[in-house]
């Protein structure tokens, strides 16, 4: 898979790996580069199907996602990295932690889940192989934003831009992925120090299902952000920043 990434940051800098969740891409991250890249080398990179990486045709399973990054640090030499993920990004981060331990240092799981069921995204994946890409743009704002910040014409402009030029059948892929990924038993498995973070207004991945991560995850912690619904990194970027600079030993 030829995965589109981006490294930000000193060479030789411990790595940090960036995932980006359903229906966005790369830029997600465009408020935490910044902040990382003073003492970290930043690998953000898009999923199948998302930005720049191209898709192949679906199902998709979480092993596959999880592989792909293991192509893509193999291909930049990378031995070993700290990973934060969103929501889908999260369970790759999920899967990694428990597949390739060696691989994963610290792990840091953004408004996600072990568990979403299957149903509703068979449904979805469905949906978009018939219809496209569009009509998923004005559901998916509300889940991804609290009001307030859904109504800025920036975050409508760059985040409904991402979900539209999204690849229908790598979303769907994706769609599928989620639908049959079965990480919960393996949670008790995963050695990486976990810190799980869950957005107060998230409708998609609500605080239960971080709380829910963390009673698997040995050791893991969860911090709850407010305001903030699916894309709490988007919405609030400060705070998450400060969390994942801690967590991942560069705070000042
Ligand atoms: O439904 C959404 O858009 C929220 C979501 C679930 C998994 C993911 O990556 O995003």
């Amino acid at each position: 898979m030829n995965v589109n990434h981006e490294l930000t940051g000193p060479e030789g800098a411990p790595v940090v790996v960036l995932s980006n969740s359903l229906g966005t891409d790369l830029r997600l991250w465009d408020e935490q580069v910044p902040a990382l890249s003073d003492r970290f080398r930043v690998l953000r990179y898009d999923q199948r199907g998302h930005g720049g990486t191209g898709a192949k045709p679906g199902p998709y399973a979480l092993a596959e996602l999880g592989g792909d990054v293991l192509e893509l640090l193999d291909r930049l030499g990378i031995g070993k990295a700290h990973f934060a993920g969103v929501s889908l990004g999260g369970m790759t981060g999920m899967w990694l932690a428990e597949h390739a331990p060696e691989r994963i240092d610290r792990l840091a799981l953004i408004c996600t889940s072990a568990d979403l069921g299957s149903a509703s995204w068979l449904e979805r994946a469905a949906t978009v192989r018939a219809d496209g890409m569009a009509a998923m743009v004005e559901p998916s704002l509300p889940r991804w934003f609290t009001p307030a910040a859904a109504e800025r014409p920036e975050i409508r402009e760059k985040f409904g831009g991402m979900i539209s030029s999204a690849d229908a059948e790598g979303y769907a892929g994706c769609c599928e992925a989620i639908a049959g990924m079965d990480i919960l038993d393996g949670l008790p498995g995963i050695a990486a120090p976990t810190l799980v973070i869950a957005g107060a207004e998230d409708p998609a991945t609500p605080p239960s299902h971080a709380e829910r991560i963390a009673a698997g995850v040995p050791g893991a912690r969860v911090e709850v952000l407010s305001p903030a619904a699916h894309l709490a990194n988007a919405e609030q970027p400060e705070a998450v920043n400060r969390l994942l600079l801690e967590h991942f030993g560069g705070a000042a």
